[in-house]
């Protein structure tokens, strides 16, 4: 069928979640029988057939059962006969455990037509745990395939499977309907429904399998009747049958126990004419989440943005849950924004449908995946941390265009030869995205402001000359690795009991930093151009503290096109200031009036906080005083401009 005929088709749905639907293909009305479930003939000589979902005696809010009235019953078909399930596995013990924070680039889809692979033959697992035959666990699969599923579908006698297509969107024949899933809906196909996967090209997306619990919504507790994931989003298809007989054989595949088998017969399994009952596929928009977020401070767990969830026999425990991180307002004041540090006594799998996610700009890549096994610590890469500690707290856009996925278990999962090895997608180099992070402690300081930045005429030029080239295509000024490195480099020095501004200690000695030098003998020519040129200055151990410490650091690294103006003036002004000392050949300790330039910015940043300028009042810094009395911001700023030192 054509795709633009099938969307007419399928724009056709029951909406409620677990609702109790009836539904006739409207070729056939009045296919369903009125009044009981299974009368001695059917209308239209059809067999009814019952689908259970739940024991027949679970209580009422959890039985699950549907009526099938169908042309032939599911019964007619050949002895199953186990079919090769490439890398479809529940074999835990494949390789050694491995707790560290893993992470996969994008899975790669193959090309038809020289590797055709559908839907079913295009399923890999990734992760999971437990044992289907108890009937307690869960499996991640990705699926790769570019070929749509023909004369056969597959059903799931192991458990449920909650689809998010990521790549390319799937049109699914049920039994009971047709659904269209495109990347940012999911569907979930419950245990034993029988389904068949079209696709329109490269395919890709992840899939929960959880053995032994069905989705349901969470309880919301005192968010109250509303919100979340609503009710009425969910979609169920409506009742599609084809009387097809199929001579060369249709294939049913089941998923039992972890193995695939099929079984042959003449005829379509999609002849369902009627249907009744509360146990259906089901689709969902992402979109529709009525997103709820901390409104004062502080970070909320990522509980509030569960979609769905499969409980296990423990009161709050989930055997998983779907998780999401839609866009939505931060708004959260003194507060760090982004997911806070941590580690979990349940597993953490995610992915992204598509844009950034918040806690790893980088990295983490639409259509890849992560893992933070049970217990693993993790949180924002370095870059983020950063960021978001420095960030203005305005009311932002989070996760604008972007859509990422948690699958959170109370399992503890391991993960398959294909993903640690066969997939080839794994990221070796993860661990390094929180190498970066650097101690900020300062037992006298308790603002824990007083990160310092060194005044190397390399590092100054370096920066000047990334923001030149690449800032313009780049939001980030992350990925140039030298200036990254440097700045990493730095050390701190001793905290003293001086006050701020500035104050200069002792010339660096070149033995102390040769033997950082020793353990980073690539970057070593660049080291050795940095230190030869800060220590000749005499600048190296030059303390900025409080205010001008930031000014100082936007110049040198963590910028955003926002400040750009400001950077600019910082690192110009830290030029300049360089300059000045070479011209004079013994190095000389700082005072305000050979620092103009950032005395000035320091001014002005000083001016537009209104605080005041120095707590006590040190050395030389008498200058810096008078003018802050003196002169006004738009002063200050043009005589940074025209380059004139500042002098009162
Ligand atoms: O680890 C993650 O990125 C997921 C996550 C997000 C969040 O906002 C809080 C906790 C958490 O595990
Ligand atoms: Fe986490």
């Amino acid at each position: 069928m054509g795709e633009g005929l099938f969307r007419l088709w399928v724009s056709q749905y029951m909406s409620g979640f677990g609702n109790e639907h009836v539904s006739e293909d409207p070729r056939c009305p009045g296919a369903l029988p009125e009044g009981q479930n299974n009368p001695q003939v059917c209308p239209y000589g059809l067999y009814a057939e019952q689908l259970s979902g739940s024991a027949f005696t679970c209580p009422r809010p959890t039985n699950k059962r549907s009526w099938l009235y169908r042309i032939l019953p599911s019964v007619c078909h050949k002895p199953f006969k186990p079919l090769e399930e490439g890398h479809l596995t529940h074999n835990w013990d494949e390789v050694e455990p491995d707790p560290n924070q893993l992470r996969w680039k994008p899975f790669e889809i193959p090309k038809a037509p020289q590797n055709k692979l559908d839907f079913v033959s295009g399923l890999h697992t990734l992760c999971g745990a437990g044992e289907p035959r108890g009937r307690n666990g869960i499996a991640v699969h990705i699926f790769v395939c570019n070929t749509s599923m023909l004369d056969r579908c597959l059903y799931n006698s192991d458990g449920d499977f909650l689809i998010v297509p990521q790549h390319g969107k799937l049109l699914i024949t049920t039994e009971f309907g047709k659904m269209l899933v495109e990347p940012n809906e999911i569907c979930v196909i419950q245990q034993g429904m029988r389904f068949s996967v079209e696709v329109f090209g490269e395919t890709r997306g992840y899939i929960l399998e959880v053995y032994g619990a069905h989705f349901e919504l969470p309880d919301l507790g005192p968010i109250g009747a509303n919100g979340l994931a609503n009710p009425r989003d969910f979609l169920v298809p409506v009742a599609w049958y084809e009387d097809r007989q199929v001579p060369g054989g249709y294939t049913v595949i089941s998923k039992y126990q972890g193995k695939l088998f099929a079984a042959q017969q003449d005829f379509s399994p999609f002849n369902v004419v009627a249907w009744h009952g509360n146990y259906t596929p089901y689709k969902y928009h992402l979109e529709k989440f009525m997103v709820i977020n901390s409104v004062a401070f502080d970070h909320a767990d990522p509980s509030i943005f569960t979609v769905l969830t499969a409980k296990s026999t423990r009161p709050g425990v989930a055997l998983a849950d779907f998780v999401i991180f839609p866009p939505r307002w931060g708004v959260a004041n003194n507060t760090f924004r982004p997911p806070y540090y941590h580690r979990n006594c349940m597993s953490e799998f995610m992915g992204l449908i598509k844009g950034h996610y918040e806690a790893k700009e980088e990295g983490f890549q639409p259509g890849g995946a992560s893992l933070h096994s049970m217990m693993t610590p993790h949180g924002p890469d370095a870059d983020c941390f950063e960021k978001a500690s420095k960030a203005k707290l305005e009311p932002e856009r989070v996760a604008e265009g972007t859509m990422a996925f948690m699958f959170e278990s109370s399992l503890s999962l391991a993960v398959t030869k294909w993903g640690l090895q066969t997939s080839n997608r794994l990221d070796k180099n993860y661990y390094k995205c929180w190498e970066p992070l650097k101690s900020h402690f300062n037992p006298k300081c308790k603002d824990g402001d007083s990160t310092t930045s060194l005044g190397s005429l390399f590092q100054c030029l370096t920066t000047l000359l990334v923001k030149k080239f690449f800032l313009k295509s780049n939001r980030n000024l992350r990925p140039f690795p030298l200036v990254l490195w440097l700045v990493t480099w730095e050390k701190r020095p001793t905290p003293t009991s001086l006050q701020p501004p500035f104050r200069l200690n002792k010339p660096c000695s070149l033995s102390r930093y040769s033997s950082d030098l020793c353990s980073r003998p690539f970057t070593s020519f660049v080291t050795l151009l940095w230190t030869c040129s800060s220590t000749s200055m005499s600048l190296l151990y030059a303390e900025y503290r409080g205010t001008i410490t930031s000014l100082v650091l936007l110049a040198t690294l963590f910028l955003i096109q926002a400040r750009m103006l400001l950077a600019f003036l910082a690192t110009w002004a830290h030029c300049r200031l360089i300059f000045r000392r070479l011209s004079t050949n013994t190095p000389r300790s700082f005072s305000a009036g050979q620092l103009s330039s950032h005395c000035m910015l320091y001014l002005v940043r000083i001016r537009g906080n209104s605080q005041p300028l120095f707590t006590g009042r040190p050395e030389n810094t008498t200058q810096c005083v008078f003018h802050r009395e003196k002169i006004g911001i738009n002063k200050a700023f043009s005589a940074v401009c025209r380059g004139r030192a500042f002098q009162s």
